[in-house]
């Protein structure tokens, strides 16, 4: 069984009198462990995937399943527990909440567990240790660059321990440097701590890191294995219909 499972999705957003239809019939896989890019042009439906796998949002028809559990079934209350346990999500504009300090950021879905406040200091030194940031845990995010800003968004998303990390767009606001450490970063997190990893990207550079990538257009969706380990022999046709 994949990690997460999409069979026959359907997903249309109304707007006024128009319907956009974004996917009619999507079926796709990604099992544990991988770490898969999602590329296409703007308004193919990058985001729209991981919100789904995410839970954020529900599809028109289909099933979207990760670890055996079908998310669009899950009530909000469930989904509330069910992605802080689950769910690990890096947005490309970090989202930290600037009056907090970065423990103070990386501590915040742990207060959504069970744990108690001296786990929760643990792990949160843990994740920002992983991250390479253990020297600036009482910085304010604006004390920060945007690298390292990204990294604390990077610990708040596996200070719970996620089995998925879904990121959208990391890289986009960052500069080449800071894109090589978090990339660098999601290959340790994918092959050290067998995080399975799914990104959207527009950066080939942030491409080439993943094992898989995936490439969402009209109606297509394609495959292209670009890590040198995992390189298919060819551009491959895995599905169409979206
Ligand atoms: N909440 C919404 N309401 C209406 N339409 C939406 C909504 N969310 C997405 N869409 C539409 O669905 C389509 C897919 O959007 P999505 O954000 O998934 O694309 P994307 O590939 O991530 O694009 P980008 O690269 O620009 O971020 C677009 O046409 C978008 O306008």
């Amino acid at each position: 069984m994949a990690l997460v499972e999409i069979r026959d999705v359907y997903k249309s957003f109304k707007r006024e009198a128009q319907t956009v239809d974004v996917y009619s019939g999507l079926t796709i896989d990604f099992e544990e462990g991988s770490y898969t890019a999602l590329m296409g042009p703007s308004g193919s439906g990058k985001s729209t995937l991981l919100n789904l796998v995410a839970g954020l949002d529900k599809p028109t028809r289909g099933s979207v399943r990760v670890a055996g559990a079908e998310v669009s079934a899950m009530s909000a209350a469930q989904l509330a527990s069910w992605r802080a346990r689950t769910i690990g999500f890096v947005f490309q504009s970090y989202n930290l909440l600037p009056v907090l300090t970065a423990r103070q950021n990386v501590e915040l879905p742990l207060l959504l567990t069970k744990l108690g406040k001296k786990d929760r200091a643990e792990r949160t030194a843990i994740a920002l240790g992983v991250v390479g940031l253990g020297d600036r845990m009482d910085h304010y995010p604006r004390q920060l660059s945007g690298g390292q800003e990204q990294r604390v968004a990077i610990a708040r998303a596996i200070v719970a321990d996620p089995t998925l990390i879904l990121l959208d767009e990391p890289t986009g606001q960052l500069d080449a440097r800071s894109s090589e450490e978090v990339l660098e970063l999601l290959r340790r997190l994918n092959e050290e701590f067998h995080k399975t990893i799914m990104m959207v990207t527009h950066d080939a550079k942030a491409a080439g890191s993943a094992k898989r990538v995936l490439h969402l257009e009209k109606g297509d969706l394609l495959e292209r294995g670009v890590a040198a380990t995992h390189a298919l022999p060819e551009a491959r046709r895995e599905a169409v219909a979206l």
